[in-house]
């Protein structure tokens, strides 16, 4: 017997379970390979069937700027029939001028715009819906002192409240007829809580609130929900969201990156025609997706799979991310405190 001394022969006892706990490692391994191939194989039953776009009847509330307008565009180019709804006339008007020029056949009917959100009105005039995209929504930034009172509720009845009514208005038809699509457009700020948006974030968390429950409710009539937390992306709203946007903000948000809205549209439109539960943007939405999962629906095998997988590491890159938005909000007042000095010297 090999023995190096008295304590390690011992262990050189053992030698003789090496064998047997290879085996054993070999079992648990591919008893582990095998309940992925099944998770696999009944992968058909938890993927719903891709909707065809073509010759869909799609409604985009706030459709006629930003992320709304790209989304029609988007789906017009696939061939659907498209239903504007905002408030402004004259934007929608211009909105659907730009939207036709993207037509892909001289019989596909243009874009219906009407005021306010008559999709009852829509779905009666234009057939019943296939799809909805809930995108009419408004941003402030501001610290949570600053904000105005009625301007907590009025962000709530915009974003989400704003997002009940359509849904309501379709929901009878689309379980009739045992199909459809709905989209919440929420936002990456809908997955966390940052600086300056004291207001806006919980009109945006409560989509996925909403998105959740009204996704086990419809799941077994083959309605589909999908919610997306797209990062900053740059559009008419968002100029305007920057006009006095707290620096605190603007640098934390800067960590995602900027985007454009024809690039969320695309990945917007892509996720709900597949019915994927979670559409997100970029490598941090990727990771915020992952890390905020929770009890959310799970529309592929693959994305459960990375959700184990990833959790605990994504959890401790936030960890950072944390610690330097923290900085970023006490170096911002350790500033705005020396212009306070050089202010009261002058
Ligand atoms: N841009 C960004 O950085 C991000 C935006 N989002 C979300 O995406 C959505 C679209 O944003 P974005 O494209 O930037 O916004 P825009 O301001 O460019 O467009 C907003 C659209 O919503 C409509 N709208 C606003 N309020 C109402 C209302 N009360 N009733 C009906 N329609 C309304 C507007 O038309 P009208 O004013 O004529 O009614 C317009 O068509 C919003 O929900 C926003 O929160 C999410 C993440 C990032
Ligand atoms: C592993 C963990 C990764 C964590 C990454 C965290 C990144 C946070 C950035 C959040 C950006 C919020 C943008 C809000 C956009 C918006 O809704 C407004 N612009 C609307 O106008």
């Amino acid at each position: 017997m090999f023995s190096l001394g008295e304590g390690f022969s011992v262990w050189s006892d053992f030698s003789g379970w090496r064998p047997l706990l290879l085996v054993m490692l070999l079992v648990v391994g591919a008893f582990i390979v095998a309940f992925v191939l099944l998770l696999y194989m009944v992968s058909p039953l938890i993927s719903p069937r891709p909707l065809k776009l073509n010759g869909a009847h799609v409604v985009v509330t706030g459709g006629s700027s930003g992320i709304g307008k790209c989304i029609a565009i988007e789906c017009f180019k696939h061939g659907a029939f498209i239903t504007l709804v905002a408030r402004d006339e004259g934007k929608l008007l211009r909105a659907k001028k730009e939207i036709e020029k993207h037509s892909i056949n001289d019989k596909q009917v243009g874009v219906a715009d009407f005021l306010k959100s008559s999709v009852l009105w829509a779905q009666e005039k234009l057939g019943p819906v296939d799809m909805l995209i809930n995108c009419a929504g408004k941003s402030v930034a501001a610290k949570f002192e600053d904000i105005e009172v009625g301007l907590f509720r009025r962000l709530m009845e915009t974003n989400y409240l704003g997002s009940i009514y359509p849904t309501r208005a379709v929901i009878h038809t689309m379980k009739e007829r045992r199909l459809g699509r709905i989209v919440f457009v929420s936002s990456q700020a809908g997955q966390v809580g940052l600086f300056g948006y004291t207001a806006y974030s919980p009109s945006k968390f409560a989509l996925r609130g909403l998105a959740e429950s009204l996704q086990m409710e419809v799941k077994s009539y083959n309605i589909y929900i999908t919610v997306a937390y797209p990062p900053d992306t740059d559009t008419p709203g968002f100029q305007e969201e920057n006009k006095d946007k707290p620096l605190e903000t603007k640098l934390i948000s800067e960590t995602s990156g900027l985007c454009q809205p024809d690039q969320v549209a695309k990945i917007i439109v892509n996720d709900a025609v597949q019915g994927n539960f979670n559409s997100s943007i970029g490598p941090d939405g990727y990771m915020l997706s992952a890390l905020t999962c929770g009890m959310s629906p799970v529309t592929s095998i693959t994305e459960g799979l990375q959700q184990i997988v990833t959790m605990g590491l994504f959890r401790t890159i936030a960890l950072f991310y944390l610690g330097s938005f923290d900085s970023i909000v006490r170096r911002c007042m350790m500033q705005q405190g020396k212009c306070a000095d050089v202010e009261k010297k002058d």
